[in-house]
């Protein structure tokens, strides 16, 4: 659905250039969640404002529902870009305009006949839950509100692609939950692929089905969440991991725990694949297992957990209780020692 090639993007200024997509080449199927996580410069707002022409490419290709971005012309383009939606960080409503007329203008703007307006603003304002609200302006809502009817204003063009720049990172913890069930429902109501840009690893967690970690214009790794989650490479990702998954354990305990046996991380998905896994450990082999750390998250699709454990026995039994926690199908990785 969305397909970028080899996109380069360097901005020149007088005393130096800056390029902020390096050679990016990412697929986003179509009705999948996509998300790109970054931190700060990574490259993230360019590459999505790259996506509907709102930022040009320097060199490579974008193509939107096989429709190749980069040659457009201005009409064309104004055409293509009515089947791409985009919500912002700062939601960029009207101020004088209520809740109403900022989803109908721009839908009046487009040329839809004002008894179809009329239906769709109604019909996305009940989507995204504010049907009261409609004679409301953005200064009576709250940022969660907000975000709201900017969702109903992209919806009411019928798109069949969401951008989404940063939405949930100027809310509350609650509200941003709120919103990203909504975005999970408009997905999965109206099949529509989402392309997001975030530097908060929860909301990959929380509502994508693969994501691309980006630094320094590159992308540096990608895959399914599941995957990416299970076998993250590249340091960057692991510190993003670490958001979810705090593994600060004092190098004191490292070093004498690992005087007594190996540290590993096991990651299982699925409510029971862990736990099971590592009484069975317990059973078989003389080797006393320790859990330092553990956590649950709840991935879109199924449960995914992580555990720090430290395995207490001979060398012969910990190294045979690590080949059965291998056979039995869950991910396991040495923790280095300090
Ligand atoms: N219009 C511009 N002119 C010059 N340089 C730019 C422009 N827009 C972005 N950049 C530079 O390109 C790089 C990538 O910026 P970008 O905003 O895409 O990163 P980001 O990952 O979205 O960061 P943030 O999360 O802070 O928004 C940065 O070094 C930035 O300074």
């Amino acid at each position: 659905m969305i397909e970028l090639n080899q996109v380069n993007k360097i901005f020149s200024a007088k005393k130096r250039s800056v390029h902020a997509l390096n050679d990016v080449s990412l697929h986003v199927k179509k009705g999948e969640i996509y998300g790109v996580i970054g931190y700060s410069g990574a490259g993230k707002s360019t590459l999505i404002r790259c996506v509907n022409m709102l930022e040009r490419p320097t060199e490579g290709s974008i193509r939107v529902n096989g429709v190749e971005m980069t040659k457009l012309a201005a009409p064309k383009l104004r055409e293509a870009r009515k089947n791409i939606g985009m919500i912002f960080q700062g939601f960029n409503l009207l101020k004088t305009a209520t809740v109403y007329e900022n989803i109908a203008i721009p839908l009046k703007l487009t040329g839809v006949p004002k008894s179809e307006i009329d239906r769709r603003v109604k019909k996305y304002l009940d989507v995204v839950g504010l049907e009261e609200k409609a004679d409301s302006y953005p200064a009576q809502l709250s940022g969660g509100q907000k975000q709201r009817v900017a969702i109903a204003r992209a919806l009411s063009h019928e798109p069949e692609v969401l951008l989404s720049d940063e939405a949930t990172s100027a809310l509350d913890p609650e509200t941003t939950e709120a919103i990203l069930e909504l975005l999970l429902k408009i997905n999965q109501e109206f099949g529509i692929t989402i392309l997001l840009i975030t530097h908060e690893m929860h909301v990959i967690q929380k509502i994508c089905d693969r994501v691309a970690v980006m630094e320094n214009g590159k992308v540096i790794e990608e895959g399914r969440v599941i995957d990416i989650f299970s076998k993250a490479a590249h340091e960057t990702t692991k510190k993003f991991m670490n958001s979810l998954f705090p593994e600060d354990i004092p190098e004191e305990v490292l070093m004498s725990l690992h005087q007594q046996g190996p540290i590993i991380r096991l990651a299982f998905v699925g409510q029971s694949t862990g736990k099971p896994a590592l009484a069975e450990v317990a059973k078989r082999f003389d080797v006393y297992t320790n859990i330092m750390s553990g956590n649950i998250v709840q991935l879109k699709n199924e449960p995914y957990g992580r555990m720090i454990v430290h395995l207490q026995g001979s060398v012969e039994q910990t190294e045979a209780a690590i080949a059965f926690l291998v056979e039995e199908g869950v991910y396991v990785e040495r923790v280095d020692g300090p």
